[in-house]
């Protein structure tokens, strides 16, 4: 297959995507490069838990996931945002499927044993209706939702998390986080901050245990170390500006590169 990049679309870009963004995808695609996108939705999800008078909490980075908050996940991911993202796509030219990890069984998940509540851990990443959609000439959108092997519960899965297990399941050649910073970033003496170029994973240890990586940035580099231990050959986080789409799918260096050991 063509080479294949999955973009994990952050929840805290969804107002920022430019049009451009969309409509470089939907060409690339037609130049016959595979992109999958998966999505999150995090903010979208507060804002709706706060329309029902709900206290988002979270604990590491994972949202503490009651029967009423999966309902609001629920219907963020897979309802407004997944077809948000749809709508986009389309809108620039291209053909997407939205989807999320409970149709097909893409995602099979169990309850996770952490206090999270209705928090899923994958247990298997089923690529086959993925591959069947890039067959069908669209643009694979997923959001991060598991279900039972039983077919009896939906589970909360962190973005992250999920794109990492995607990404490997389809032994993508790049894994894009695109997010609201340009890459990991690094204070310098003089109180600037830069971007790191590249990281390997015992400079991401030390930047979590130093503090230097932490909240939302910290399933963002476990997900990646975990993909590249599957396989996958690199993970880039960053913007997503049109420059750093066009690099990654060239295979230039743009925001912070994370390669396997
Ligand atoms: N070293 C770091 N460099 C850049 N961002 C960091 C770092 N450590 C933590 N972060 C935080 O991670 C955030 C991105 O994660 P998150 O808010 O979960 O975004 P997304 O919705 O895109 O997944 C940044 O906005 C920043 O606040
Ligand atoms: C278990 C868990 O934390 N799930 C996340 C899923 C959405 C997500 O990850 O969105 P971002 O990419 O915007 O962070 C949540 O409920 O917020």
């Amino acid at each position: 297959m063509a080479s294949l990049i999955v973009l994990k679309c952050g929840g805290s870009t969804m107002e920022e995507l430019p049009d451009e963004f969309f409509a470089t995808i939907a060409k690339l695609k037609q130049d016959g490069k595979q992109v999958v996108i998966v999505h999150g939705g995090g903010p979208a999800i507060n804002d709706l838990l706060k329309k029902l008078a709900i206290e988002p909490q979270f604990i590491d980075g994972l949202r503490v996931t009651c029967e009423d908050t999966m309902q609001a996940v629920e219907m963020v991911l897979a309802g407004s945002i997944n077809k948000f993202l749809v709508r986009r796509v389309q809108q620039a030219g291209g053909k997407a499927w939205g989807m999320s990890g409970q149709d097909a069984g893409v995602i099979i998940a169990q309850k996770t044993v952490k206090p999270l509540g209705l928090v899923g851990e994958i247990e298997q990443v089923n690529k086959e209706p993925i591959l069947a959609v890039l067959a069908a000439g669209c643009i694979p959108v997923l959001a991060p939702l598991g279900i039972a092997a039983d077919g009896s519960t939906v589970f909360n899965i962190n973005a992250d998390v999920a794109a990492g297990a995607i990404a490997a399941a389809l032994s993508a050649d790049k894994l894009m986080m695109i997010t609201d910073v340009p890459g990991i970033l690094e204070t310098q003496e003089d109180g600037t901050k830069t971007v790191k170029a590249e990281a390997d994973s015992e400079e991401i240890k030390q930047m979590i245990n130093s503090g230097v990586i932490y909240g939302g940035m910290i399933p963002k580099v476990t997900s990646a170390l975990d993909a590249l231990g599957q396989g996958v050959k690199e993970v880039v986080i960053c913007k997503g500006t049109v420059e750093d789409l066009l690099k990654a799918f060239a295979n230039e260096k743009t925001g912070t590169s994370i390669k396997g050991a």
